[in-house]
C-alpha cells in the first residue's frame, strides 16, 4: 500500500503538522525523523496543559488496548519533553495503516509543547532502538508499516510557507527535479546519520569544516545546526551579519542577498538555497539565519535543509536519498 498526508507549516515554518487517524480520532502530529516515539496529547493531561489542543481519548476508541505497566519518558535536544503511559490502537496515515501501533499517552508535557497549540504530539520516524517505552521497547509506525508498503520508504516534501507532504511506500518522481542521490546511513545512534564534513559558500571553493563530522536528517528540527566553522565562513560572506547573543545566533539585514550553502551528504554536495536561510525577522532591520552553529558535535539538518531538498528515507537498506525540489 501507500500512505500520503499533507505537511502544513506553522507560522515561520517552525514545525510541519500532519493529520493522523488514531482509533477514529484525527490529531495533527509533528512527524519527527529525529526521534522514535509516537506520543499524543491525551485526555489524561490537566486542563491547563490541553487548553487549545486536540486530545486523544482512549475511552472513545473501540480499538484501544492498554499495555499494562508500560510507560514512556522522552527528552529532546531543546530541553523539551513528555512522559506518560502506553497502549496500542489502529493508526492510519493517509491510507497506510498499522492495527496494533504503540500510542504513547502523555500525562505530562513541557511548557513549550503546552504553548504550541497546533502540535498535538510527535510521530517518531528515527530507528526503533531510540524508542523510550519501558519495560518493553516499542516499534515506530514506519517499522510496523514497512512490510505492507509497496517499497520500504517514506519521503519528506517540505516547503517554505506552503503545504507539502509525507508519503509512505513510494518515491514520487514528480516531486523532485534532477537525479536522486542515495547514501548509506549510520544507524548506530538510532538516527538517520551520515558523514558531512565539506561545505561551500555560494560558488566558492569546497572546504572541510571538521574531518569526519557527522549530521542527522531531522524533520522535527526547524533550522540547520552546523559546525561553527561552517556558520562563521558563511556569514563572513554576508555584509553586516553579526553573531548576536541576544538574538541567539547570527543575524543580518533582512534585505541581504544571501549566498547558497553547499553541504555534503555522505560525500555528495547538496544545495540549500540562500533564500531559505533568511528565516525570520527579529527587529526592524535584521533577520535570523536559518543556519546556525551547533554547540554539540553532531550536526542537525532540519527543515531549512528539507525546503531545498526532497528526501527519501529507505528503511529497507538504511539509506537516505536526496534531490532538489
Ligand atoms: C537532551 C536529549 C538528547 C538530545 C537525547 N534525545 C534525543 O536525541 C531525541 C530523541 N531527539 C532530539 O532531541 C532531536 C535530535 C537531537 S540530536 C542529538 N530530534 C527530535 C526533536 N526535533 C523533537 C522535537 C520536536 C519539536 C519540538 C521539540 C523537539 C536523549 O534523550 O539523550
Amino acid at each position: 500500500g501507500v500512505g500520503l498526508v499533507t505537511a502544513t507549516p506553522e507560522q515561520n515554518d517552525v514545525e510541519y503538522l500532519s493529520p493522523v487517524d488514531i482509533g477514529g480520532q484525527t490529531l495533527n502530529l509533528d512527524f519527527d525523523s529525529g526521534s522514535s516515539d509516537l506520543w499524543v496529547f491525551s485526555s489524561q493531561l490537566s486542563t491547563a496543559a490541553t487548553t487549545g489542543h486536540t486530545v486523544y481519548d482512549p475511552n472513545k476508541s473501540q480499538s484501544f488496548a492498554l499495555i499494562q505497566g508500560a510507560t514512556f519518558s522522552i527528552s529532546y535536544g531543546d530541553g523539551s519533553g513528555a512522559a506518560g503511559n502506553v497502549g496500542t490502537d489502529t493508526v492510519n496515515l493517509g491510507g497506510a495503516t498499522v492495527t496494533k501501533q504503540a500510542v504513547e499517552l502523555a500525562t505530562a508535557v513541557s511548557q513549550s509543547f503546552v504553548e504550541d497549540t497546533n502540535n498535538n504530539g510527535l510521530l517518531g520516524l528515527a530507528f526503533s532502538k531510540l524508542n523510550t517505552v519501558k519495560p518493553a521497547q516499542q516499534k515506530t509506525f514506519f517499522d510496523n508499516v514497512m512490510p505492507s508498503l509497496a517499497e520500504p520508504v517514506f519521503t519528506a516534501d517540505l516547503k517554505k510557507a506552503a503545504v507539502g507532504s509525507y508519503e509512505f511506500g513510494r518515491v514520487d518522481a514528480a516531486k523532485f527535479t534532477g537525479a536522486m542521490t542515495f547514501v548509506p546511513v549510520n544507524t548506530t545512534q538510532g538516527f538517520w546519520q551520515f558523514t558531512s564534513e565539506k561545505f561551500a559558500v555560494g560558488t566558492g571553493a569546497v572546504q572541510t569544516s571538521v574531518a569526519g563530522s557527522q549530521a542527522i536528517a531531522d524533520t522535527g528540527t526547524t533550522l540547520i545546526l552546523a559546525e561553527p566553522a561552517v556558520a562563521r565562513a558563511y556569514y563572513a560572506q554576508v555584509p553586516n551579519a553579526v553573531n548576536d547573543a541576544q538574538a541567539g545566533g547570527f543575524v543580518f539585514p533582512c534585505n541581504s542577498n544571501l549566498p547558497d550553502l553547499m553541504l555534503d551528504i555522505g560525500g555528495t554536495m547538496a544545495k540549500v538555497s540562500g533564500s531559505d536561510i533568511n528565516f525570520a525577522q527579529v527587529d526592524a532591520q535584521n533577520c535570523f539565519g536559518g543556519m546556525q552553529a551547533t554547540p554539540a558535535n553532531l550536526q542537525i539538518y532540519g527543515d531549512i535543509f528539507f525546503k531545498s531538498n526532497f528526501v527519501a528515507f529507505n528503511g529497507g537498506n538504511s539509506s537516505l536519498g536526496f534531490a532538489p525540489h
